[in-house]
């Protein structure tokens, strides 16, 4: 039997924004103002937190057994409206229907929209939630249109927690359907500063692109603070204890953000079966959904030079190739020893320079590649609202996120974060230790991939002229691929076989 139309008595008087107010009715038919399908534990979580702003939720899974959960355990927090088949949770539904797909991203959501499909309208909306790839939802969205149906990829971070308590959301789609969604959305999402961590980023699949570069910076993001851990475990005598302390203090000051209050937490915490710090009883191969791979691929294909998203993605990979480092194991390391005690505290700080140069770097390369392709796709993304919805309810949410968005408010034509003034001098003064920390690793064998990549990429887009010109002269040598000429236009071949080596113009 269906459980459709039961509902927690008392949902149904509206305020003027739809959403219910009052009880005291008594069972009736219901009228959703948004439908989740899809409850494990982001669809769950969005549709409490939905129902805990006063909207009546739909809520339906493909095993039915998860509504039922839901609903036994969560009724009493608000009207949700739990349905087990498809054709009741469509009936539930207010026109038009609004109805939040929160399924594993990549075929299930091909097959759930395939099977709705036909039961929608036009002027409906499909929002979907789950972390799919831009250019599925851009065919998606193109197909629906079709039908006249919205459809919206919507980017949504914060794991569990912030999906019940306020996320970062990043809505795709059309203006007209975020004029209806955009309300519900900014009201369920994260505040900060009283303003919503929500914004309709741009057409078809720009929100879910948005929250793909997301994802690429957060794989940066943990990769650096990873290294700058390891630094100060294999280059300072510090236990874990004591680094955590380390970053506690750092998340007082400039690093202030979520994933460095975590790292503290974990590295903090005893192992309660073993005693030993939990960080050394954790098997070092890091997983990966494939959201920061996306991010890697897609960059390559816009031409976006996301090198410390890139090595922070290889890094996991590599963590995970077991016969490769068995098979390096033996090989020789660090040609220096650890810092001795007395100057440990010194290179503590040289690290916090280290990690907060590369930090910007990585978070200026995501932000290159959103507005490459915008220009791309024709996505008129405001940059400056990517790093307001980012200060809250994100996973990679933190403090000088604000001056991000501060930066891009006062230059909107802004090209990256070192033309702004402030960013610009930070990084400037943080040169000699970051310089220094990458040096000591190399020193001593410790892998800093994403710090070394960052620092790389600081040299090479701040070098007068690059190797690049040879790279040229050994493709038009071998390939007769042409060059430009530094002191003339045109596209030139030397005709390297031939006595006397002529050029020409071609
Ligand atoms: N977990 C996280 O921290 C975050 C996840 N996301 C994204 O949100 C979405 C949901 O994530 P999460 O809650 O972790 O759940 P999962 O990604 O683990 O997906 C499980 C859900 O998908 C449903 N499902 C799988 N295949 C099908 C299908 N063929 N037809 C219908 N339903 C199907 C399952 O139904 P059933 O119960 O019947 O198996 C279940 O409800 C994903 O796209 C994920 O990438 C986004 C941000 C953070
Ligand atoms: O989207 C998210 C947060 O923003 C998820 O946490 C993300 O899926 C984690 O990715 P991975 O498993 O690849 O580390």
């Amino acid at each position: 039997m269906g459980l459709a139309y039961i509902c927690r008595p008392g949902a149904s008087r509206r305020s003027t924004d739809g959403r219910s107010t009052d009880g005291g009715e008594g069972t009736m038919q219901a009228r959703a103002q948004i439908g989740v399908t899809g409850l494990a534990v982001m669809g769950r979580n969005l549709a409490r937190n939905f129902a805990h702003h006063g909207y009546t939720v739909a809520v339906h899974n493909r095993t039915p057994a998860r509504t039922r959960e839901l609903i036994e355990e969560f009724n009493h927090e608000g009207a949700f409206v739990p349905a087990e088949s498809i054709e009741e949770f469509v009936a539930a539904l207010e026109r038009p229907r609004r109805m939040m797909i929160m399924v594993k991203a990549g075929e299930a959501t091909d097959a759930v929209i395939d099977e709705f499909t036909p039961l929608l309208e036009p002027g409906d909306m499909i929002i979907d939630g789950g972390n799919a790839h831009f250019a599925d939802t851009r065919r998606r969205e193109a197909a629906l249109r079709e039908r006249g149906i919205h459809f919206v990829g919507t980017g949504v971070s914060g794991g569990e927690e912030g999906a019940l308590n306020g996320p970062s959301i990043m809505p795709g789609g059309s203006v007209d359907a975020y004029a209806v969604l955009g309300p519900m959305l900014e009201t369920i999402s994260a505040h900060v500063d009283g303003e919503p961590c929500c914004t309709h980023i741009g057409s078809d699949g720009a929100g879910h692109f948005v929250k793909m570069v997301h994802n690429g910076i957060e794989y940066a993001d943990m990769q650096l603070i990873s290294e700058a851990y390891d630094l100060l475990r294999q280059v300072t005598d510090h236990t874990p204890a004591e680094i955590a302390e380390i970053f506690r203090g750092w998340n007082e000051g400039r690093l202030d953000s979520y994933l460095i209050e975590i790292t503290a937490d974990i590295l903090a915490h005893t192992d309660p079966a073993t005693g030993q710090p939990f960080i050394d009883i954790v098997a070092d191969a890091a997983g990966q959904k494939g959201t920061g791979r996306w991010t890697v691929q897609t960059a390559l294909d816009l031409g976006s030079p996301v090198t410390a998203i890139a090595q922070a993605t290889f890094a996991r990979v590599a963590s995970s190739r077991g016969e490769l480092r068995a098979a390096y194991r033996a090989m020789p390391g660090g040609i220096r020893p650890p810092v001795r005690h007395d100057e440990a505290a010194r290179f503590v700080s040289q690290v916090e320079h280290a990690l907060y140069a590369s930090k910007v770097i990585a978070y200026d390369q995501g932000w290159t590649m959103i507005r490459d392709a915008a220009a791309e796709y024709g996505w008129d993304i405001d940059l400056g609202a990517v790093a307001r919805i980012w200060r809250g309810g994100c996973i990679i949410r933190a403090a000088f996120l604000d001056r991000i968005r501060a930066a891009h408010a006062a230059n909107p034509g802004l090209v990256s974060l070192l033309a702004e003034e402030t960013f610009a001098a930070e990084i400037a003064d943080a040169q000699v230790p970051w310089r220094e920390v990458v040096a000591s690793a190399a020193h001593r064998g410790v892998p800093t991939p994403a710090f070394s990549a960052a620092l790389a990429y600081y040299d090479t887009l701040r070098a007068e002229r690059l190797p690049a010109a040879l790279i040229q002269g050994q493709r038009d040598y071998f390939g007769a691929h042409t060059y430009q000429r530094t002191d003339r236009p045109g596209t030139f071949h030397t005709h390297w076989a031939q006595p006397g080596r002529p050029e020409t113009e071609v």
